[in-house]
């Protein structure tokens, strides 16, 4: 039995209270939150035993302390735990953005009970009511150990986050930063100027925004996560995110040159290349791009058709992530969308629907 403390409990900190409550039911776990209602939310679904004060001498029995606050918080934090927690307690967080609080963790002395963490998962949503205990699934999680933490620790350290579900992967906070940099700030920086950059274009009647097809909304929902968590993101790593936007600056100029020049060859190339790296990726472990199980089904146009599909699946106790019609030049009558959690509740939806003799699609 361990204990677990949490400071900050949003998507990401309910999101690992609620992983570790589903797999070691017995651990016992305290939180602390900014918000009282969230500390509520939390205890009245179960998913922590006991709430904590911003300052509480209970911080002393914990084995854990994840720290799931915005950054600048956790860094605060990091000052107060350094002479309440016990020996052998290891603190983490969930920072997108490494350097900062191995600099804090530095120059505090704390580098021989800190190990940085970052799930690579999440999603546009922020707060507790958006957490999950699968958000972790198959998600690779980042781990970078202060200099001094015995090898043991790191061991059972990640042997917990293996035992979520998650595939926990130790890098150097400089490895870190330039990573993400590439596979998830800037892309959250294409996407926002993107979005910007259509609004701008649109006209008044905003065809644009009316007819905006898939690969448009596919590239763009990042745009609407958190405005400040970005900007602290962007902040807080500057420099890997400056290097990694002017290699891109570069591509975007090589790209126009190409367009400019009716570059046929050129630009063939572009797309092939990107689509045979894009292909390679390994979806099994859903790192940032989440692997989806989705069928499409042909439904009658009449009024309660999603509703009767959406009783059939409940029935046999199916969840249902996502579901609403598509129009797209594949489907061009329009079908029904419905994504599921899991493979297997795809599978058994798939058949469940044959059965009663709807048309359904496997993509
Ligand atoms: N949103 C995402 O998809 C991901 C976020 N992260 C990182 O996880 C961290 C948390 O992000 P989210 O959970 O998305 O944010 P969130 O906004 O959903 O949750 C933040 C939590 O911190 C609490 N909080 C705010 N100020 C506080 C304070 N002064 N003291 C104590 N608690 C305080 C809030 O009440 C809330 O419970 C961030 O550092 C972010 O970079 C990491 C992976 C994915
Ligand atoms: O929603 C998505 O696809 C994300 O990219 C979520 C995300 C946001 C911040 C992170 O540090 C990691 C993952």
């Amino acid at each position: 039995m361990k204990t677990i403390g949490f400071i900050g409990l949003g998507l990401i900190g309910g999101s690992i209270a609620k992983t570790i409550r589903k797999f070691h039911p017995d651990y016992h776990i305290l939180a602390y939150a900014k918000h009282k209602e969230t500390l509520a939310a939390a205890l009245n679904c179960g998913a922590i035993d006991a709430t904590l004060e911003e300052r509480d001498d209970r911080y002393a029995m914990c084995d854990y302390i994840f720290l799931c606050a915005p950054v600048e918080y956790n860094i605060e934090y990091l000052r107060y735990l350094k002479d309440v927690i016990k020996e052998g307690c290891i603190i983490t967080d969930a920072g997108s953005v490494k350097g900062p609080i191995h600099k804090a963790v530095e120059e505090l002395g704390m580098e021989y009970c800190f190990i940085g963490g970052h799930p690579m998962a999440g999603s546009e949503r922020s707060g507790f009511e958006y957490s999950s205990d699968h958000l972790l699934e198959n998600a690779y999680y980042i781990l970078t150990p202060g200099g001094q933490v015995p090898l043991e620790k790191i061991t059972e350290f990640s042997e917990l986050i293996d035992s979520l579900g998650s595939i926990p992967m130790v890098l150097t906070c400089e490895e870190h930063d330039f990573i993400t940099a590439g596979v998830s700030h800037l892309p959250h920086i294409i996407a926002s100027t993107l979005v910007n950059l259509v609004r701008e274009l649109d006209n008044d009647a905003e065809y644009m925004k009316t007819i905006a097809a898939g690969g448009f909304r596919d590239i763009t929902r990042i745009a609407s996560s958190s405005p400040v968590m970005w900007e602290q993101i962007c902040l807080e790593n500057h420099e890997n995110i400056s290097h990694v936007l002017d290699e891109y600056i570069k591509m975007l100029i090589q790209a126009r040159c190409s367009v400019d020049n009716l570059e046929a060859e050129t630009l063939y190339d572009m797309f092939a290349n990107s689509r045979d790296y894009r292909d390679s990726i390994d979806t099994t472990s859903s790192g940032l791009i989440n692997k989806t199980y989705v069928l499409y089904i042909d439904i009658v146009d009449e009024a309660g058709g999603i509703a009767t599909i959406a009783t059939i699946l409940a029935m046999e106790g199916i969840s249902i992530k996502n579901i609403g019609i598509i129009h797209n030049r594949e489907f061009e009558q329009g079908v029904l969308k419905i994504e599921f959690y899991e493979e297997d509740a795809m599978k058994r939806g798939t058949a469940l629907l044959k059965k009663r003799n709807y048309i359904v699609y496997e993509r």
